[in-house]
Formats: structure tokens, sequence, C-alpha cells
């Protein structure tokens, strides 16, 4: 039962951020950024429901849409529609079908474009019981995404992919203290909180104990293998999750990224940790190093779609349209990265996507661009054989570890400059 106490005031508020979403493409980051939008005045408990309901909702569009379609003679307007979809989803996810449907004709009747439709409401989510389950298999992911990935992986995986997405992710954490919630160790060295509540509350936080980073991302830090007193690049750093992993390998870390609001939660995110690194706001394309260094971590800006579980909006608001953009961009910074390298220095290049052209397409281009630079095989603790690629990279997919919650979507590779 996801969200039983939610409120009349988490249910507007989750309303709200539906339509900041959908009808103004904002992401959920921008959503929560924004003091005088969609959460204006909403309190701290009814902000988090809201976030949480929000985010289950558009998980689940697809099949809910489904379930909705043949109890509606025309597509309604799409503030009832989100109405709609929010009781289905509470109905179920288990909630009492009595408080869900009394709240959603309420929301329904104090809203201006809604109001006339309140009647229609009630007698749809009465038809619709709690508990119903959803119609699958679900084809939650777009076509211009889902092609592709069809193409890459197989239509299985990609069922498998869209089933771990159509779930709230578990929140993992990289330790290094001593202070830890409770939560079971994986195998790769993260821990997974099942039930983690307020982050910010949890033993150890405060005192920089541990971070919250997905276990798949949290692998990109060993795969470099810093060790201490290297000088380290960490291009793209923002917000910092690898800085902070490399700092406390007890390297000497240099965090660069374009995005000055970005560095800010980089440096927040070293004062909790009592963790050191210089930090510079820079543009890669541009910048100029005073000397080289011994390895460089570059995490370039993708698709992100290997983190959809997290940010199950970013299909809807995306087309795949910046795409040709991003990975010219990914092969500039690689080429960059390695002019940063002394010769014979370490470059892990990652992506948090699933599109091959993303991860697989660039390793294989940035072999043929430059001649003498080799690939290290991935030799890291818990991970799976199988997920190294023939040309030596690591394909990290969201249907991996499915029966414990799975991981994000990443590729990543460590690659030796001559
Ligand atoms: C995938 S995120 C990095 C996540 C980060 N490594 C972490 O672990 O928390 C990609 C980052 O690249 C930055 N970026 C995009 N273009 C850039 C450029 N030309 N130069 C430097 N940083 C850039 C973005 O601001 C963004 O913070």
């Amino acid at each position: 039962m996801a969200e039983a106490n939610a409120g009349l005031g988490a249910r507007a508020a989750t309303l709200a951020i539906l339509a900041a979403i959908m009808e103004e493409g904002q992401t959920m980051a921008t959503v929560l950024a924004n003091k005088n939008g969609a959460l204006k005045g909403v309190g701290p408990q009814d902000r988090a429901r809201a976030q949480r309901l929000a985010l289950q909702v558009i998980r689940l569009l697809e099949p809910v849409d489904r379930l909705l379609e043949p109890h509606l003679r025309k597509a309604p307007p799409l503030a009832v529609m989100n109405i709609l979809r929010l009781a289905v989803t509470e109905l179920h996810d288990g909630s009492a079908a009595h408080g869900v449907v009394n709240a959603a004709v309420e929301l329904a009747r104090k809203g201006q474009k809604t109001t006339h439709m309140a009647g229609l409401i009630n007698a749809v989510l009465r038809k619709i019981p709690a508990g119903a389950p959803l119609p699958g298999p679900a084809q939650m992911m777009p076509r211009w995404l889902r092609q592709p990935l069809v193409h890459a992986y197989g239509r299985d995986v990609v069922s498998a992919i869209e089933t771990l997405q159509a779930k709230a992710p578990p929140l993992d954490i990289t330790p290094r203290g001593d202070t830890l919630p409770e939560g079971t160790a994986l195998p790769t060295g993260s821990i997974r909180l099942s039930e983690p509540g307020q982050v910010s509350a949890l033993p150890g936080f405060a005192t920089g104990d541990w971070w919250v980073q997905d276990a798949a991302a949290a692998l990109a830090a060993p795969l470099l293998a810093a060790k201490a007193g290297e000088k380290i690049l960490d291009l793209c750093a923002a917000p910092g999750g690898k800085t902070l992993q490399l700092a406390a390998a007890g390297a000497h870390v240099t965090a660069l990224d374009i995005s000055a609001p970005r560095m800010e939660k980089l440096r927040d995110n070293l004062t909790r940790t009592r963790l050191q690194a210089k930090l510079v706001v820079a543009d890669a394309l541009h910048w100029q190093p005073e000397t080289l260094f011994d390895a460089v971590l570059l995490d370039a800006p993708c698709s992100a779609t290997g983190t959809i579980r997290r940010h199950p909006e970013l299909p809807f608001l995306k087309d795949g349209s910046e795409l040709a953009e991003l990975t010219a961009l990914q092969s500039q910074l690689i080429d960059r990265a390695l002019m940063f390298l002394k010769p014979g220095g370490r470059l892990v290049f990652c992506t948090c996507s699933l599109l091959p052209e993303e991860g697989e397409a660039q390793l294989s281009a940035a072999l043929a661009r430059h001649p003498g630079l080799t690939v290290q095989r991935p030799d890291l603790p818990g991970i799976d054989p199988a997920w190294i690629t023939p040309e030596g990279g690591l394909r990290l997919r969201p249907d991996y570890w499915a029966d414990i919650g799975g991981m994000d979507g990443f590729f990543m590779a460590s690659l030796i400059r001559a």
C-alpha cells in the first residue's frame, strides 16, 4: 500500500506535479526546484508524498490508461484524466476504494476544469475494484526508444526492463564510514535500503558516512581504480557521487562541470562527507589543465535512458531528437579527456544510457579514432562476466538483479592511453 494515508493536500499536489510535467514539459527535478511552481505552499510531508505518487502515476501511465479506456466513451480533458489516473494507481497499489473515490470526486469538484465531470469520475471509478490487476504486458517506452532497444537486446529483455521500470526503485547507498542505515549488502559493495523514508533523517547521513548512489553508477569509480595520491580528473562531475568515491579513495581530485548550480550541490556533498576536491566550473571542451592527470573519469551527458526507473517522466518529455547532438558531444569529450591524460593514463568513459550509440558504439569509435588506445577488461567484485561486452566494456541493464530490484542502466569502459 504505497500511499494509503495520502490526504487531499498530497493528492492535489500530485495533480499539480502531473500538470507541470505533462502540460508544461517540466522534469520532476525542475518541478521540485521551482519554489513558485506546482508545489508552492505545500508542506514537506505532502510534498514527499506527492512526488512519490506522481512518479508512480507516470510509471503506470500506459497500463492504467488501457484499464480506463473501455470505461470512457471519449478521452476526457487532461486534468480529468489525471484525477482518474491517480485514483486507479492508488487503487492498484491497494489503497481503500472508499477513500480513493471520495478524494477523486472531491478534487474534481474543486477544480475549475474538472468540476463538471465529477459525476463521470465517480461512475468510472466505481467500476474499478481496489487492487485491480493492470493489463499487461505493458509496452511503456515510447517508440523512439523502444525500437532501438528491441534491436539491441531483443523483445524479451525490453519487456523485462519495462517490468522493472514500472516499479519504484530501491535506494542504494555507497558506504564510507561506520554509521550505516539497515539494508542489504549487494555483491558489488553498495547497500540497498528497502524502506528508506526520509533520507536525510537516516543514521550516518549527517555525518557523511554514506551517500545515495545507484549500485550501477557506483561501479564507474572502482573501474577507474583510483589510488591514494593519484591526480584524478572527474570530468562532468556534478552533483558528485563519483567525485566522493574518488576523493574517499585518497586521490587528489579535480571535479569539473559546466553547471554552476549543479556544482553547488557537489560542494554541499563534499562538505557533508568532509571530503576534498578542487572544483572547476568550466566547459570541458575549452578548459585547459595546468598539468596532465593519472586518470580521468568521464561521466558524459547522455539521454539518461538507464535511469527511467527513477525519472519515469523522461521518455514522455523527450523524443530522441537530441541524440545526434549528445553522441557528437560524447565523442568530443572522449577526445578531450584523452588529451588531459599522461601517457599510459586511464580513462573511464561512462553514460547512464541504455542506447548502444551512447555506449558500445562510442567505445568502438574511440578505439578506431585513437590507434594505441586499449581497453582494460573490468575485473570488479560482484559483477557477472556476462555483463562484459566483446570489446571489454561493461553493459549494465535495469533487468540485472531483477529479483532484488534491478539496477540503473549504464555503460562504462576503462581505456588506457598509449
Ligand atoms: C551524467 S551527469 C554527471 C553526473 C556525475 N558524474 C555524478 O556522478 O554525480 C553529466 C554532467 O555533465 C555536465 N556537462 C554537460 N556538458 C558539459 C561540458 N561541455 N563540460 C563540462 N560539463 C558538462 C552536466 O552539467 C552534468 O552535470
